[in-house]
Parts: structure tokens; C-alpha cells; sequence
């Protein structure tokens, strides 16, 4: 993976058919997305189950590019090298997720893997400043982890913007997460986010059959990214 700075669309596989996985995931490559953003939840971190490493690693052949993974569990530790032999990208922890974040952050990129960081809303920016060399991606929640279609908190917008200054010259992304669609997207780049995950934006109205509607939800967010870089 190379870094760059330019908006990168993330769409959630959170939203799509799970019966049709790895479909979903060649529909939304096809059709513009940048990166596959998958969920993984524990009802125990997060009150929502989802998919595990098992899943990941059969999705893995159907994705080209980027297989971006949001881990909402805890502990995180025990999985590490399943994710990484799933052929994970990027796995991303929550810092609220256990005592030992640093070690985890070092273990993930021990493994082969990029490293991020999660906050969720009510964690502050200073909670990842001890954490910026040890990191590549830096994922500030806009809702509360645990389900798609919640409302997009604005005040997460600040906490963007004070991530950005403390990154600096850091190769780090900026990813946002929850509620971001075309009316949103353009603040969330604008406040300095680089990577932006959509899930209920991207996939409602469309199918693998209608894929064309990825294509052009994906179109419309980066669109709405692109303008609000352009006026902030
Ligand atoms: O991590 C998540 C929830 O914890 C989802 O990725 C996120 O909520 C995206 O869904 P939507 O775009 O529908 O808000």
C-alpha cells in the first residue's frame, strides 16, 4: 500500500447483502470504491455480532484492492494473526478496547499489517497523541460504534480537525466512520479526513444485479468530499 492524501471511499459492507458477500464486494470495487471497509463486531465491545476472521479470509479472493478491517471487540490481541493470515490490509483497534493499545497497535504491524487506531465519540484526540508514531490510520467514529444508519454527530468534526494538526507531515490516514453521506461528507474532508467509510450512503437502492447505484452513490459522496476540500 502506498500513502496518499486524496479522498479515498470506503463503502461498509455492514450494509450489504451478507448472503451475497463476495459479490458485494466486486460490485463496489467495479464501481469506484477505493477500499473495502469491513466490520467486525463482538455483542460484547459493541452491542452487534457480526462476521469474523473466517469471513474475512473468504471475501479476501473477491477483493482487489485494500481490505480495510474494524475490529469492535475485545480483547483484540487473540486475533491478530488470523486477520493477518486473512489477508488483512489494515486492522483497525479501538483505544477503548483494552490497557494495552500500544502493544496491540505494535502487534498488528508485527504481523505484516497497517495499524489504526479507533476512538470512538467520546474519546478526546489527546487519547491518541502518545500513539501518532505507531500508527497508520487513525479512525475518528461519527456515531457510536455497533450499527449502520445512525445520524452522523457533528461535534466528532473538531476532533478531526485537532487529529490533523497533531499528525502533521505523519504518513497517517484520517479515516471517519457513521452517518457520512453526501451532505456530511464534504465537512468531514473539509475538517481534514482523507478516508471516508459509508456503508447505508453507498449500498441502499442498489444490489450486485443494480450495481450501477454504487457507482453513482459512490460518485455523489467523493463528489461532496471533493467540493467541501475545495471550499475549506
Ligand atoms: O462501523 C460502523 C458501525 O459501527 C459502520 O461502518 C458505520 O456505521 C457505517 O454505516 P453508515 O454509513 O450506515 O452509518
Amino acid at each position: 500500500m502506498t500513502f496518499d492524501r486524496t479522498i479515498k471511499i470506503a463503502p461498509s459492507i455492514l450494509s450489504s447483502d451478507f448472503a451475497r458477500l463476495g459479490e458485494e464486494c466486486r460490485a463496489i470495487e467495479a464501481q469506484g470504491a477505493d477500499w473495502v471497509h469491513v466490520d467486525v463486531m463482538d455483542n460484547h465491545f459493541v452491542p452487534n455480532l457480526t462476521i469474523g476472521p473466517g469471513v474475512a479470509k473468504a471475501i479476501r479472493p473477491h477483493i482487489k484492492g485494500v481490505m480495510d478491517v474494524h475490529v469492535m471487540i475485545a480483547p483484540v490481541d487473540p486475533l491478530i494473526e488470523a486477520f493477518a493470515e486473512a489477508g488483512t490490509d489494515i486492522l483497525t483497534a479501538h483505544a477503548e478496547a483494552g490497557p494495552h493499545i500500544h502493544r496491540t497497535l505494535q502487534a498488528i504491524r508485527a504481523a505484516g499489517m497497517k495499524a489504526g487506531l479507533a476512538l470512538n465519540p467520546g474519546t478526546p484526540a489527546e487519547a491518541a497523541a502518545p500513539l501518532l508514531d505507531s500508527v497508520d490510520l487513525i479512525l475518528a467514529m461519527t456515531v457510536n460504534p455497533g450499527f449502520g444508519g445512525q445520524a452522523f454527530l457533528e461535534p466528532v468534526l473538531d476532533k478531526v480537525a485537532a487529529l490533523r494538526g497533531m499528525i502533521g507531515d505523519r504518513p497517517v490516514h484520517i479515516q471517519v466512520d457513521g452517518g457520512i453521506d453526501t451532505r456530511t461528507a464534504g465537512r468531514a474532508a473539509a475538517s481534514g479526513a482523507d478516508v471516508l467509510v459509508a456503508g447505508s450512503a453507498v449500498f441502499r437502492g442498489g444490489s450486485p444485479d443494480a450495481a450501477q447505484v454504487y457507482g453513482d452513490n459512490i460518485a455523489a459522496i467523493r463528489s461532496a468530499a471533493e467540493a467541501g476540500l475545495t471550499v475549506g
